[in-house]
This record gives C-alpha cells, sequence and structure tokens, in this order.
C-alpha cells in the first residue's frame, strides 16, 4: 500500500503589498504609524491539494512567481500557510537556505550538531556521521574556525554536507544547483543526482523541463499559485510546452 509522505490541503499563502514607494526605514515607521501605508493582499497560493507518497519523486514547474519555491517552503516547514493544513510525515533536509540554521559564533564542528538537530537527528547519529560530513565538505582544516569566519561558499558547502549526509527522508530541491566552487559544485550535483536515484521523497523545482522529465516519476505544474496541472512527467511536461508553444 502506498504510503502518504506529504499533505497539503486548502493550502494558501497571502503576502501583504505595500501599494506605494517608501524610500527610506525611517519614511516606512513614520508613515506606517500615522497610517499612511496602503497595503493590497496578494496570494502566491491559492487553496493548493495534493499528497505526495513515499518514495516519489515530484517535479514542480510554472512561471515565474507560480508560487514554487513558496510551496517548497511551506512544505519544509520555513513559512507557515496563512490557510490550510500541511501534514509532513518524515524529515526533511530543504536544500534551499543552506546553513540557515548556523550559529555564527560557533565553529563549523559545534554547527554540525546544532544543524544535524534542526534536522531531527540525535547527536549519538550525528557522532557516527561527523568525520563523513566534514569529508564531503573538504573544510577539515577550518572546522574548528567560528562560522562567522567562513566565506559564503564555505558556509553553503558545510550546509550542504550536513543537509546531504544525515540521510533525510525527504529531499527539498530548489534546481539542482551545485554550491560552492566549480569541484564542489560538481561533487554536489553527482550527490544530488545519486539521492534522486536512491528511493527517497523527492521534491525538485526546476526550470529545466529535461531534468524534470529524466528525473521525476510526477509533476505538479503551478500557475499563478495555482495547480495547472498534476500527473505523470511526460504527459504534465508536454502539456506545458504545448501551452508555451501559444
Ligand atoms: N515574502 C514575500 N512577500 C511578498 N511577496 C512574495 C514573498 N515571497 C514571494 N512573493 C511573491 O509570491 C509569488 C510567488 O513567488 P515564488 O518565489 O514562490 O515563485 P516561483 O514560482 O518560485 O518563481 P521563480 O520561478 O521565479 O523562482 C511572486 O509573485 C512573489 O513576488
Amino acid at each position: 500500500m502506498k504510503t502518504v509522505e506529504i499533505s497539503v490541503e486548502n493550502v494558501s499563502m497571502k503576502f501583504r503589498l505595500a501599494n506605494e514607494k517608501v524610500d527610506t526605514l525611517k519614511e516606512y515607521i513614520v508613515r506606517m504609524l500615522k497610517k499612511e501605508i496602503r497595503y493590497s493582499e496578494f496570494y502566491a497560493l491559492k487553496s493548493v491539494n495534493f499528497e505526495i507518497f513515499r518514495g516519489e519523486r515530484i517535479g514542480i514547474i510554472g512561471h515565474n512567481g507560480a508560487g514554487k519555491s513558496t510551496l517548497l517552503k511551506i512544505i519544509s516547514g520555513i513559512i507557515k500557510p496563512t490557510d490550510g493544513k500541511i501534514a509532513v510525515n518524515g524529515n526533511v533536509a530543504p536544500l534551499l537556505e543552506l546553513g540557515a540554521g548556523f550559529d555564527f559564533d560557533i565553529s563549523g564542528s559545534e554547527n554540525i550538531y546544532l544543524n544535524g538537530a534542526i534536522l531531527g537527528k540525535s547527536k549519538e547519529y550525528l557522532k557516527g556521521k561527523y568525520d563523513e560530513i566534514v569529508e564531503f565538505s573538504g573544510l577539515e582544516r577550518f572546522i574548528h574556525t567560528p562560522v562567522k569566519n567562513y566565506s559564503s561558499g564555505m558556509r553553503a558547502r558545510l550546509g550542504f554536507s550536513i543537509a546531504t549526509q544525515v540521510d533525510p527522508d525527504i529531499l527539498i530541491l530548489d534546481e539542482i544547483l551545485g554550491v560552492g566552487d566549480e569541484q564542489f559544485k560538481r561533487k554536489s550535483s553527482n550527490k544530488m543526482i545519486e539521492m534522486m536515484n536512491s528511493g527517497k521523497t523527492i521534491i525538485l523545482v526546476s526550470h529545466s523541463i529535461d531534468q524534470i522529465r529524466n528525473l521525476t516519476d510526477r509533476v505538479i505544474w503551478m500557475d499563478k499559485g495555482e495547480i495547472k496541472g498534476i500527473g505523470e512527467s511526460n504527459q504534465i511536461c508536454d502539456l506545458y510546452l504545448n501551452e508555451m508553444k501559444k
């Protein structure tokens, strides 16, 4: 029997957009206190419903601004929807904001335990994975240095290594992007492709229709915050490409 791993029920995400341009923070605060700023409501997602089963590889496609990243952030728990329900059965490694949970004042080594705990892993488990994480990151020499002294590329490398080496149940990717320098980019892309073929539940957002066809089983096509199509990857990609030609 298929096990539901992620269920998204009537999920909407409303943002408030300021109607006027305000140049400085001071002006913004003054005008906000005087209630001079008018907002309009904008739905990045509107009553979205679907289920994802364990072990499925799901692609999400759609134009710029269709709501794809917003949906990934909601599934990852980075933001909460303004309406609807989301249930995730398993631990999620969102490769969206790498190292988002890092504490900059403590070392890379300590952050492995901190970030690993955020991903739902015990200290004992992380001890067993520690050497692999450090080795994959290639940051052996700097692992006891505070993260505030890392370059952004070094932080991304450590974040990527933790997220992928802790064996997450669900992997969420906004484009298969390689992080870090050229050598690490190749290594990280290969790692992602290996994970995509490993039987895990995967959600991949991509503008590359070839990548979506090759790497996913089912596709959700988002359009202006709503699901325009959901089904077998080749079928939905064909519909999407046909619509592009119009
Ligand atoms: N924090 C926010 N505040 C206001 N509007 C937002 C916010 N985040 C996203 N949006 C808006 O929500 C809509 C959907 O954005 P989202 O990033 O989910 O689109 P996307 O499908 O991932 O686009 P792309 O392909 O360009 O990455 C866009 O119109 C965007 O401007």
